[in-house]
């Protein structure tokens, strides 16, 4: 029963195959290499196996965005449909979340679709399976033009903290992938959490351009594209924090 389950998981991951960013064949890994102090350091062959995965993901070069933890998709998927001069990645750890996403990118589900998108398949998006660790593992210094994290897992115990992805090394690290000028959208449902990120953005210097800690009694609100959490919290009354960080 549970060998047919994987089988048929494996299979419905196949036919999204097109939609998905393969890792990179080297092995990834380029942090901490012995001699090295840098933490963000590529070997070359890291680095060229890099520029050639994404010029075939990505072929026009454009504004690239980036989705940690995207769950089953809507966020990402109605951001590409309205922005189709921009290409969009989303990051997904989990295989049967992120098969929920690639169908409905591919518009072979109905759930959800976004109106913009009717039933056509987006052209401007991509996927990857993989749970983030460090960037430099998957991107190149300054190629992103910003990252979104929607009501990550806030790892509420003291000495977990370093697990938060917005903890300050974490930042950092978007940081680097992400261009000079480029930003870091954050919203959550956890305060606490939310309390943390703020500090942790201002430890790192990151310029905070918009903030709220009500978000559906703000202005942003109009623009801002929902998650599929958010509709969840939101609907129960639930305030949204939201904060806009520009990376230096
Ligand atoms: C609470 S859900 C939120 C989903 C979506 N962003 C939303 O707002 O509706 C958080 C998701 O992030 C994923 N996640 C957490 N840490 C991650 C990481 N380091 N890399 C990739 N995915 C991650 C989890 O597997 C989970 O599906």
């Amino acid at each position: 029963m549970r060998q047919r389950k994987a089988k048929d998981l494996d299979k419905r991951l196949q036919e999204c195959s097109d939609y998905i960013v393969p890792l990179p064949e080297d092995g990834g890994r380029s942090y901490g290499e012995i001699g090295s102090k840098d933490p963000n350091f590529q070997s070359p062959e890291h680095e060229a196996a890099l520029r050639q995965l994404w010029k075939a993901c990505f072929p026009r070069q454009r504004d690239l965005y980036l989705e940690i933890g995207c769950g089953k998709g809507d966020f990402i998927t109605r951001k590409a449909a309205k922005d189709p001069a921009s290409d969009f990645l989303a990051i997904e750890g989990q295989e049967t979340v992120i098969l929920r996403a690639l169908e409905k990118a591919k518009g072979l589900t109905s759930e959800e679709l976004p109106d913009e998108a009717g039933r056509e398949p987006l052209q401007n998006l991509k996927f990857m399976l993989t749970f983030v660790d460090h960037m430099s593992d998957y991107f190149l210094e300054n190629q992103l033009s910003g990252v979104y994290l929607n009501f990550s897992d806030p790892w509420p115990k003291a000495r977990h903290a370093k697990r938060r992805l917005t903890y300050r090394k974490r930042l950092l690290d978007y940081g680097w992938a992400v261009r000079p000028g480029g930003f870091i959208e954050i919203k959550t449902d956890n305060d606490p959490l939310y309390a943390f990120t703020l500090e942790e953005l201002e430890a790192v210097g990151y310029e905070i351009v918009e903030q709220t800690a009500d978000l559906h009694h703000s202005d942003y609100a109009a623009r801002l594209v929902m998650t599929e959490y958010e509709k969840k919290f939101h609907s129960r009354g639930k305030n949204i924090n939201y904060v806009k960080a520009l990376v230096p």
